[in-house]
């Protein structure tokens, strides 16, 4: 049975789905050490914000196959040694949205009317108001930087309360902007034009302190900033002396440069910032849709199924890879193939997606060929996730390319390898019933269903040469299930292709190629 850990709290229905296929153990709070002390025995880690997945807990954990991240950022996790390890990465993208933006539009109007602090106030049996007259939001301008799931629905709902709508978004088109209701402009126009500012951004290097004293000093002095995204996207020394000189009016975080929140300026700020422990996901519905959503997915990688939502992916959807699955075994199966043939370093592998493969939905065959081709090389190491992080290590270049125009079958699949010895190429595609088959070898058209011990010989169209090999192979006890040929012309260049019931015993390939007619010959275990 396989073994998760579950190291940060997680709502109850995400561990009766894991309990389904795996003995879990739940130990939150764990300190780093003790965490790479434990992590060896696990296939699978499920955390939120609280456990810092490092590099070095990633190397400890040699089993682990899924690290689910019950929520949607994964900047606390080392994606880049997780994806070099073949560890698939899996969030939450939408489990938390709403949670998030009602917590983003509920700081916004809690700075406006100074609500935590009059509430503390009155608790205090005081009765005090004039120091809470606070401001509308009603056609006041609202910045959103970052305009993804969490910007979008909180633009729907700043809309429906009369703000006018900015944002700030690099990676999504006008039209699209206009749609949620939003003027797209730059970030300095936003700053200098908004009221409210809300950011909803991942963490990047590039979004670092994104928020600097240069930017808090662009700002109108009534402007507030509000923070439920990321820690760090605001620079947190800069943000309490802006608030201290007076050149902002209000700040409201969720997030932190470091969590918990240790010492900080922004504590002795009166009720012009409000700080909440990092509650953006916080809600009961988000608890539980982000657990189940999560561990769906960890269930699913340890049954052997695809992830929806892996972020070390690319195009693995399980929509596309439904419809893929016949020719991902191909690419696969080709993959090993053409690797056998080329022997030594393979230094460009050519992918040629051909007939209803050539589209953009193909991708994954290319990562599956990928796979193959490093079989040898990496054995079970190698898996959808590291395969193209892999053959760049070892400077395969690959080049994809699409024919639309061959139809031979409904879709064909063709890869070139070149490498330090030589350049060989395979054909394949899928029978009416799904079977594989090999349809061209090295140029060499034949119609083959690949088997796990194969032998190819390149040799000269002429009587006799058959037999030879039949009883050469007789001779060694090697029992060929079974043969054929495939020829351009008569008596030209031929190929060979052998489907036998045992590995090909050592020193027999060297025969082979002693025979007269034969040129070369290839023994490869699929
Ligand atoms: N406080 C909390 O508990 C929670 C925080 N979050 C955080 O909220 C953030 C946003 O989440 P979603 O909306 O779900 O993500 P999303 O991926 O749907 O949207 C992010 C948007 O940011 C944009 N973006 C990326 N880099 C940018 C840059 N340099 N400048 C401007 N825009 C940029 C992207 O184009 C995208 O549209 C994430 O950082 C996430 O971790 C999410 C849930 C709960
Ligand atoms: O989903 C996110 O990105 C969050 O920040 C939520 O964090 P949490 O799961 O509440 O620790």
């Amino acid at each position: 049975m396989s073994k998760v850990l579950v190291s940060d709290p997680i709502d109850q229905a995400g561990i009766d789905i894991l309990s389904q296929v795996a003995t879990v153990d739940v130990k939150t709070n764990l300190k780093p050490a003790e965490l790479i002390e434990i992590i060896g025995e696990y296939d699978a880690l499920m955390i939120r914000s609280g456990t810092q997945v490092t590099k070095e807990i990633i190397e400890a954990g040699t089993q682990l196959k899924i690290i689910g991240r019950a929520g949607v950022g994964v900047d606390n996790v080392d994606v880049p040694a997780a994806t070099r390890q073949g560890i698939v990465v899996v969030n939450s993208p939408e489990g938390n949205t709403i949670a998030a933006a009602e917590h983003a539009l509920a700081m916004m109007l809690s700075l406006s009317r100074y609500i935590p602090d009059a509430n503390a106030s009155v608790k205090r049996n005081e009765w005090d108001r004039k120091t809470f007259v606070g401001a509308e939001v009603y056609k006041k301008t609202l910045g959103i930087v970052g305009l993804g799931k969490i910007g979008s629905h909180v633009a729907a709902v700043a809309r429906a309360m009369g703000m006018r709508l900015l944002a700030f978004d690099p990676f999504i088109s006008t039209e699209r902007a206009e749609q949620i209701g939003c003027q797209l402009v730059d970030l300095d126009l936003l700053l200098q034009q908004a009221d409210y500012i809300t950011l909803h951004i991942p963490k990047t290097p590039e979004t670092t302190h994104l928020i600097n004293a240069e930017r808090l000093a662009k700002m109108k002095p009534n402007a507030r900033i509000i923070n439920c995204a990321r820690g760090g996207i605001i620079d947190e020394d800069a943000l309490a002396a802006a608030l201290k000189e007076g050149k902002i009016a209000g700040a409201a975080l969720d997030v932190y440069e470091s969590e918990p929140l240790g010492e900080s300026q922004l504590r002795a700020i009166g009720k012009e910032v409000i700080l909440t422990p990092h509650l953006g996901a916080s809600t009961t519905e988000a608890q539980v849709n982000v657990a189940i959503d999560v561990a769906e997915q960890i269930r699913d990688v340890l049954l052997g199924l695809p992830a929806r939502s892996a972020v070390n992916i690319p195009g693995l959807n399980p929509d596309v890879l439904e419809e893929l699955k016949p020719y991902m075994q191909l690419a696969e199966t080709l993959g090993r193939l053409v690797g056998q043939l080329a022997g030594g370093r393979v230094e460009l592998l050519n992918v040629r997606l051909q007939g209803e493969l050539a589209t953009n939905k193909s991708q994954p065959l290319v990562v599956a060929a990928l796979k193959g081709l490093l079989y040898q090389a990496l054995r079970e190491r190698v898996n959808y996730v590291n395969a193209s992080i892999e053959a760049k290590e070892r400077g395969i270049r690959v080049i994809e390319t699409r024919d639309a125009s061959v139809k031979d079958y409904a879709g064909s699949l063709h890869l070139e390898a070149t490498g330090t010895l030589g350049t060989h190429s395979v054909t394949g595609a899928l029978l009416g019933d799904g079977e594989i088959y090999l349809t061209n070898i090295d140029g060499f058209p034949i119609s083959v269903p690949p088997s796990q011990y194969m032998v190819f010989t390149l040799h000269r169209d002429m009587p006799g040469i058959i037999g030879k090999l039949g009883s050469l192979l007789g001779s060694f006890n090697v029992n060929i299930a079974s043969m054929q040929v495939g020829r351009k012309i008569v008596r030209g260049d031929a190929v060979m292709t052998l489907s036998i019931d045992d590995p090909l015993p050592d020193g027999i390939l060297t025969e082979i190629i002693k025979v007269p007619g034969i040129r070369d010959a290839y023994t490869v275990t699929l």
